[in-house]
Parts: C-alpha cells; structure tokens; sequence
C-alpha cells in the first residue's frame, strides 16, 4: 500500500447508511492512520420510490443495486450496509467480505403517549411497514390498526409526531446510532417479536478479488456477530426469503454453542409457525438450514405462497 492510497466507500444518503458509512471510515483510519477514506454518497432505487409500499414494489435488493454497480466499476472499494437489508445471494465478482460488532438487534416500540405495546388502547394506530413486525403484533395484539409507515428513520419519526400514529416500531440499532435512545419508550423482546435475520449488524462489501481492500477490512471483523449472522441469513436462504418477508430470525451464542429461532407468519397473524435449534457454532450456517427444514415441514411454504401471491 503506497502512502496515497485512498479508499472509497460507496453509501445511500440517509442518516442512517451515512453513519454506518462513517463509522466505517473512522474504523479504517483508526487501525490504517495513512489511508485517506472517502464517502461517495448515491441515491438507490429503494431511495427514489417512496410512494408504493415496500412489500408490493418487492424485488430483493432495492437499496443495494446501484452501490454494487458502483464497485463493480470501480468507482467505490467497499459498500457498507445494514445486514438485514443485504440479499442472501451476492453478484459474480462481490462478496461480503466482514461482518462488524452488532448494535442492539431488538426492534423498538416508540409512542409519544404509551410506554409499550400491551399499553396500547383498543384500535390504536401503529405504523409499520414490515410484514415481519406486522404479522406478529397483530399475533399478539389482533385489535390493533396496523398502516404502512415508510420513509427513513426521520421521516418514520416525524410521522409519529404528526399524530398519524399511537405507536410506530422501528429497530433499537438505528435509533441508537442516530443518538435518538430516548426515543425508545421500550424495547420489544424477542419472545414478544423475533428481529430480522441480521439487524443491528453492519456488513461490509466488496470485490472478490480486491486483496488490498480486504487486508484493510481485516481488523473490522466480529467473529461473534458473524455466527449469529450467518445461522439467521442462512435460515432465510434456505426459505428464499428476501427482506420483505414475515420471517424473523435471531441468533445467540453461548460459550461455543449457537441458539438460533425463527419465525414465519401470516400477514394477519392468524397463523405463526416458530422453531429452534442449538448446536455447535461451527455449524452456524447448518442450524439456519436445519431450522429453516423444521418450518417448511409445519408448513412455511404455504404461508410464503400465500404472501408472495398477495404481492404480485
Ligand atoms: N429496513 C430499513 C432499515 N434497515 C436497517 C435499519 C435499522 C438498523 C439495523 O437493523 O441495522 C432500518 C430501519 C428500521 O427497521 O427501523
């Protein structure tokens, strides 16, 4: 590496991937003091259709495409994304090459006027636009009056102080980064609403055969964060579940053991089939497979079927 080498970083423009991108940033240049690390911000797809909701627009990797492009080009070295809006499958030529330390992982129930979810009178109005949080607030709670909610974390955010909504959930991990905690009336456990498979988790992209880059992404690897990871995504590969699916998946690794659950729902909560597994946290990708077997054979297929008909 010579003492110009520059790095750039290919991000979305919302807060939210701007931060990641940053943090990334700041890590490099903490463990490579001689690297210049530069942010090239671009619009995405998922950035410039804001009108239809998420779950009908579909198509896997909305807010990833353009970034891919870019690397593949070779106008950016590296992609930063949140995991549980990264596609299970990669393009010839890019990899995800290092996982980072998880955030918080749990979703985050946020009101202006109620401290949780069972504090919410009849009807209430709760904006969330994934079909994962959907189907399992309504499980839980069938009186609610569940609306799209889409936009960014601000947006999201503005929504709710607008009075559109009682409640709206978000993830903990973006409310965290964007030093916003206190927005957090409480955190939705896992046994109340499973997280997506990654959230909380920052992954990194790049090319295949980038040596150099890779060297310098090497320090930014969390082996622990990459277990759990790894057994979450891998459930989801093997359902062929992309990102706007109601399936929750969440790892945790004890000692050297992996538990990993998971979930797949009907949009209405009427049906929700759960699983688990333990073993070996070498095996982490195997028990996603094997817990992903357990839901299909209860039937996850059907309900998948189901939903991705809807969405046509
Ligand atoms: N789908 C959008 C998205 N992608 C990642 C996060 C939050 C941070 C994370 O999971 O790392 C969010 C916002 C949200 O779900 O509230």
């Amino acid at each position: 590496m010579t003492q110009q080498h520059t790095l750039r970083i290919a991000t979305r423009k919302s807060a939210l991937a701007l931060w990641q991108a940053e943090f990334v940033k700041a890590q490099l240049e903490h463990f490579h003091p001689e690297l210049t690390v530069e942010l090239v911000p671009m619009s995405t797809q998922g950035d410039i259709i804001l009108d239809t909701p998420l779950a009908k627009i579909g198509g896997k990797g909305l807010f990833v495409k353009e970034l891919e492009q870019a690397m593949l080009d070779g106008r950016a070295d590296i992609a930063v994304h949140s995991m549980k809006d990264v596609p299970v499958e990669f393009p010839e030529g890019l990899e995800l090459y290092t996982i980072c330390e998880r955030e918080d992982p749990r979703d985050a129930f946020v009101s202006n006027s109620y401290k949780a979810l069972d504090e919410l009178p009849q009807g209430a109005v709760v904006g969330t636009s994934s079909l994962r949080r959907q189907c399992q607030i309504k499980a839980l709670r069938p009186d609610l009056d569940i609306r799209d909610l889409r936009g960014n974390v601000n947006t999201r955010l503005a929504k709710l102080d607008n009075g559109d909504y009682d409640a709206i959930i978000l993830a903990a991990a973006g409310l965290i980064r964007l030093e916003m905690p206190e927005r957090i009336a409480s955190f939705i456990t896992p046994e109340q609403s499973l997280p997506a498979n990654g959230q909380g988790a920052v992954g990194i992209e790049c090319r295949s055969d980038d040596e150099v880059t890779k060297r310098l992404l090497a320090p930014l690897e969390h082996q622990h964060t990459r277990i759990r990871v790894l057994a979450e995504r891998a459930m989801n590969r093997r359902l062929e579940g992309g990102c706007q699916v109601p399936i929750g998946a969440y790892a945790e690794v004890t000692a050297d053991q992996v538990t990993l659950r998971g979930l797949v729902g009907a949009l209405d909560g009427s049906q929700i089939l759960r699983a688990q597994v333990t073993g070996p946290s070498e095996q982490a990708e195997q028990l996603g497979v094997e817990l992903a077997e357990q839901l299909l054979a209860q039937g996850a297929d059907k309900i998948l079927a189901e939903v991705y008909k809807d969405s046509q």
